[in-house]
């Protein structure tokens, strides 16, 4: 699903309007019983007190004529203005006549003067700013969000929680805090990025009808991606199909201590369908991986703690290495040489093999196009510098992706995958994740993946997001507590079979 910039956004709304003919506030009616039919299908008319705080232009238009049509179907309903400014938008006030008409005088909430009571019992629709925000707003807005995030209150916002900037950094405990966002059309980038989308508990996109042609033809820097769009990616196997033909993945890493990582991504590569495995360890593994993982095939090194050459007596269809592996000097010389002597295989780089990069940058002029590097926060600064807030780092990994033409795979909650000009932000996985080892998976399945022929850019996106599902179905049956990365294996099966379903009855509807 793409996620529109601002200007985007204004242009197929304005496209729309053309194409299908509709008059003014036609679209915002949309927006607004799209609103109600979300609201109305969970509360069941029930007599749940609604605050409706709207702003002056067509995000508080929206929460008006919500307000309206929650009022006809016998809801209990309050309404506020917001000053945010004196000007008012042609179609907020032509909501506001249709409420006038319904003997309803929204009262005015303006620096001085009372707030509404917002209990435990109320439900906040927020309708103070969509996305037309373009600066901070004034101190006592801002305490008018703190007002409204310090209540017990239930708040739904409107297209996005208000305050927060759709394409800039937004300072923390400037934005209200929604339970859900209803966002119309698309989800917005902020939701996916760190720093903002801890303001967004949960998001919804409704369908307000805007043109498929323009939102066909408009290309977005920007997708949210769930199984169904990945699914043309599948490769499947023939009837006759033998194990050299599923592919072959090695695994180069590990040192004493860390030789869990080895398997553990080694077993993610058979598990995610690829023929043969082979790993490559120090010495110290042998043993531990022989008896571990007795599918595997293992090679050692001369050394004994950490490796010291990565020259494989096998050519395997994709070279996975980093994980568990150490920066020790004579491992940092086996992989200038063999980044050296041209790897004629697609690479897929995590953990220390990421850290010898960032330490060695030349090194990153040797890597093959569309490697596939796997960092998490920390790794990716080691990559690309220090950012000031998740927009900088956005444009920096960009940056980087462009000068490296490198598959890079921002590992975290909402894992962003960029590649060329484009990002891809993941809907599966969940924070019983966050432990130790889960990354070396990660790893192993994308070699896997490119063992059997999909393309790095393929494997990253159908790897972290069967990753992501695996981890989703396996915290069902044990919570986030106890799971651990080789449950994330486990599952993986499971994580297939249900990627590969039909799809659900039409919906349309992401949730976050
Ligand atoms: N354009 C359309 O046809 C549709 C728009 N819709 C709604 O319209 C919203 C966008 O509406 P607007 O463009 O009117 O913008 P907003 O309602 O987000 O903001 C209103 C205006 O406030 C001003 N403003 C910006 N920052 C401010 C600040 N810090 N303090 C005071 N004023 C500030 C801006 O001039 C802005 O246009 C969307 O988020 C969505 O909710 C929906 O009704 C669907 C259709
Ligand atoms: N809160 C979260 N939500 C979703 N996925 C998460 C979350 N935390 C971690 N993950 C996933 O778990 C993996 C952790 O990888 P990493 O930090 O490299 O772990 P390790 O180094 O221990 O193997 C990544 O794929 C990441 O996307
Ligand atoms: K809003």
């Amino acid at each position: 699903m793409k996620i529109f910039s601002r200007d985007q956004i204004y242009n197929a709304d304005r496209l729309t309007i053309e194409r299908q003919g509709l008059a003014a506030g036609e679209l915002m009616e949309r927006a607004a019983e799209a609103s109600f039919n979300y609201i109305h299908s969970r509360l069941q008319g029930s007599p749940t007190p609604i605050v409706v705080l709207a702003g002056t232009g067509n995000n508080g238009g929206d929460g008006l004529a919500l307000a309206r049509h929650l009022m006809e179907h016998g809801y209990h309903v309050e309404v506020y203005m917001v000053q945010v400014r004196k000007e008012r938008s042609p179609e907020f006030l032509q909501n506001l006549e249709r409420l006038r008409e319904r003997k309803c005088w929204p009262e005015l909430l303006e620096e001085k003067g009372p707030r509404p009571e917002l209990g435990q019992q109320h439900i906040v629709v927020d309708a103070i700013f969509g996305i037309g925000l373009n600066r901070v707003p004034d101190p006592w807005i801002l305490e008018l969000f703190q007002y409204i995030n310090a209540a017990p209150s239930f708040v739904v916002s409107l297209d996005i929680a208000s305050g927060l900037f759709l394409d800039r950094h937004t300072e923390p405990g400037q934005s209200v805090e929604a339970e859900v966002v209803l966002s119309f059309q698309f989800p917005k980038l902020p939701f996916f990025l760190p720093e903002t989308g801890s303001s967004v508990h949960g998001w919804e996109v409704l369908d307000i009808g805007l043109d498929p042609a323009v939102l066909a033809e408009t290309p977005a820097e920007f997708h949210w991606i769930y199984g169904d769009l990945l699914k043309p990616a599948y490769r499947g196997r023939g009837r006759f199909a033998h194990k050299g033909q599923m592919g072959h993945a090695a695994v180069l890493g590990g040192s004493t201590g860390k030789i869990g990582a080895v398997r553990l991504a080694a077993e993610a590569v058979l598990t995610a369908g690829a023929g043969k495995v082979t790993a490559r360890t120090p010495r110290s593994g042998l043993v531990p991986l022989q008896v571990g993982l007795p599918e595997a095939m293992v090679e050692v090194d001369k050394g004994k703690d950490a490796l010291e050459s990565f020259a494989l007596s096998v050519k395997p269809q994709v070279v996975a290495l980093g994980m568990g592996m150490g920066t020790a000097a004579a491992t940092v010389q086996a992989f200038t040489t063999f980044l050296e002597e041209k790897p004629q295989m697609p690479l897929v780089i995590d953990a220390d093999g990421l850290n010898i990069l960032g330490q060695n940058r030349e090194l990153l002029d040797l890597l093959p196009p569309s490697t596939v590097l796997l960092p998490h926060p920390g790794e990716l600064k080691i990559l690309i510098g220090e950012w000031t807030d998740d927009f900088d780092k956005l444009e920096k990994a960009r940056a980087f992706v462009k000068q490296y033409d490198c598959v890079l795979v921002i590992k975290g909650a909402h894992t962003l995958t960029l590649y060329r000009e484009l990002g891809y932000f993941n809907s599966s996985g969940n924070p019983g994740m966050a432990t130790a080892g889960s990354g070396d998976v990660l790893a192993g399945i994308v070699a896997g993946l490119i063992a059997q022929g999909y393309s790095p850019l393929d494997a990253a996106l159908v790897g972290v997001f069967l990753h992501g599902l695996s981890g989703d179905l396996a915290v069902r049956d044990m919570g986030y507590e106890a799971l651990r990365a080789s449950h994330l294996i486990q599952y993986l099966g499971v994580a297939f079979r249900q990627w590969l379903q039909p799809p659900a009855p039409a919906e349309g509807q992401q949730e976050g």
